[in-house]
């Protein structure tokens, strides 16, 4: 468990220093066990670029506390629940950059934004030339459990990727490392995209 959480704090640790938890959004969690399910998760609205004892908590499958604890997980748990709960995923990443949020608004009517030609999409394992990534876009909901109905729809594989609408995007692997890859290739993806249409006015 110790193990976990530290593995947990390194990679919001990273995110941190890519300025990717502005204004305390974002939130990520690690598997801690599968019988039965319990996941290490960000407490709801902490400022994820600090460090502290009580950054993380472990809930169990219906995404309640394990243990006894004055935390509260994340608003979005039940997201990291239909991932855990559908795949074989381990870790889950969900952070609001400007970029995401453009490309989610750009794209939102069409259901999902497509991205091709690139060399980062090998990052998903596409390794074909002709090769498309597509990204699911959803509604933005306020209601967590609607919300996460919507998001369950799009999660298939053990690894993958949503943006919410004007929100987020939330990606999940088969551990930290593939998370985090997909994560960095969506942003990059994004970025890409965002500056190449303001180059192009
Ligand atoms: C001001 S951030 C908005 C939040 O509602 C949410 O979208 C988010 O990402 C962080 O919520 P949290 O409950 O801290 O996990
Ligand atoms: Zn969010």
């Amino acid at each position: 468990m110790k193990e976990k959480w530290e593995e947990l704090a390194e990679v919001k640790r990273e995110l941190a220093a890519r300025d990717w938890f502005m204004a305390t959004s974002g939130n990520l969690s690690l598997k801690v066990s599968d019988e039965p399910l319990t996941f290490l998760v960000t407490a709801s609205g902490k400022d994820k670029r600090k460090e502290t004892a009580e950054d993380f908590l472990l809930v169990d499958a219906d995404g309640q506390p394990a243990e006894a604890t004055h935390l509260k997980p994340s608003a979005e748990t039940l997201l990291h629940v239909e991932i855990y709960n559908k795949t074989n995923a381990g870790c889950v990443l969900h952070v609001h950059t400007v970029d995401n949020n453009i490309v989610s608004e750009l794209y939102g009517d069409e259901g999902e934004v497509v991205f091709s030609n690139q060399e980062i999409i090998k990052a998903f394992g596409l390794w074909e030339e002709d090769a498309q990534f597509r990204i699911p876009i959803i509604p933005n909901f306020a209601h967590i459990p609607t919300l996460a109905k919507a998001f369950a729809d799009h999660v298939h594989g053990d690894a993958g990727a949503v943006l919410i609408r004007n929100h987020g995007i939330t990606v999940w692997g088969k551990d930290v490392l593939e998370a985090k890859k997909f994560l960095e290739a969506c942003e990059f993806l994004c970025q890409y995209h965002v500056k190449l249409l303001l180059i192009k006015r």
